[in-house]
């Protein structure tokens, strides 16, 4: 990425600050990552704002879930991976080695594109990652299981039913059901990754009155493919290409007046 375009990024981010007054929580510097020897993402710099949506939009390989895998160190998980640069989490720089990293993903929650239900009940789904944080008593659980599948707008079609196997779901409930365990343990960011692509149009719709929803509580970074919902659904938009941030603002901005000829030719379908 060149530097005249940084700096622009930097503009950007700080008019989106003055507009709308939400504070950066999470700010990315310099980053670059690495499968191997390859590099898939170069100097990427972005802030992400308190209780905002934040999408990230762009063709197939260009970044965007390496991007949010950096954000909780889910690539952690994997050999020969690894993030150089800078990702401040309210003001602590994750990548550092001394970061506890499942302290992290408890306050950074993800969410997969293929539904992911744990062969378990319903109940367990959700209460399984909050007995790995928290010691609730059975009255205690039984509430933050409803509590969360109300957020994830599921309760109504489960509560007669937590005891089948969370696997008996549709697959929109089973995304719903992922988000339910993703808000249950209270984080205080969620990261989803294509969380509607394997839908049908009736639960995708679901899905995003649920994240304009959730909002109010969580910050949410979005990829998306889709770019009708990146319209919909996020205050901020991200287009990204071979790696790069091309342009980061306003999601209005973005979508009706982008700086940048790329932005305009991706988002129009002329290109991508
Ligand atoms: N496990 C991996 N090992 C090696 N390279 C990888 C791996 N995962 C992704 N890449 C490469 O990193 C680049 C970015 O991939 P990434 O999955 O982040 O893109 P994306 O924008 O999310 O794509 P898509 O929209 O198709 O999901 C691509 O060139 C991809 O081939």
């Amino acid at each position: 990425m060149n530097t005249q375009l940084s700096a622009e990024n930097v503009v950007a981010n700080q008019n989106s600050v003055a507009v709308n007054g939400k504070p950066k929580i999470i700010e990315i510097q310099g980053l670059n990552f690495f499968y191997g020897k390859s590099q898939s993402l170069h100097n990427v710099n972005l802030d992400i704002h308190e209780k905002q949506v934040t999408a990230f939009i762009g063709p197939s390989g260009c970044g965007k879930s390496t991007l949010l895998r950096t954000l909780n160190r889910m690539y952690d998980l994997y050999p020969g991976q690894r993030a150089e640069g800078s990702i401040r989490y309210r003001g602590h720089n994750i990548l550092e080695g001394t970061q506890d990293v499942n302290m992290l993903r408890a306050k950074v929650g993800m969410v997969f594109q293929k539904p992911t239900p744990f062969p378990m009940s319903i109940y367990d789904n959700i209460a399984f990652g909050v007995r790995l944080y928290e010691d609730l008593s059975k009255g205690e659980m039984d509430e933050r299981v409803e509590w969360a599948l109300k957020k994830a707008a599921l309760w109504t079609e489960v509560k007669d039913k937590l005891n089948k196997s969370g696997l008996s779901l549709s697959g929109g409930q089973q995304q719903r059901l992922c988000i339910a365990r993703g808000v249950a343990v209270k984080p205080d960011v969620l990261l989803l990754d294509e969380p509607t692509s394997a839908l049908d149009p009736i639960s995708t719709s679901k899905v995003e009155e649920l994240i304009s929803e959730l909002k109010g509580d969580y910050t949410i970074a979005i990829v998306t493919h889709n770019m009708q919902q990146a319209a919909r659904c996020s205050d901020y938009t991200a287009y990204m290409y071979l790696g790069e941030l091309v342009e980061f603002g306003e999601t209005d901005q973005i979508f009706m007046n982008p700086a940048r000829k790329e932005t305009q030719d991706y988002i129009t379908g002329r290109f991508g």
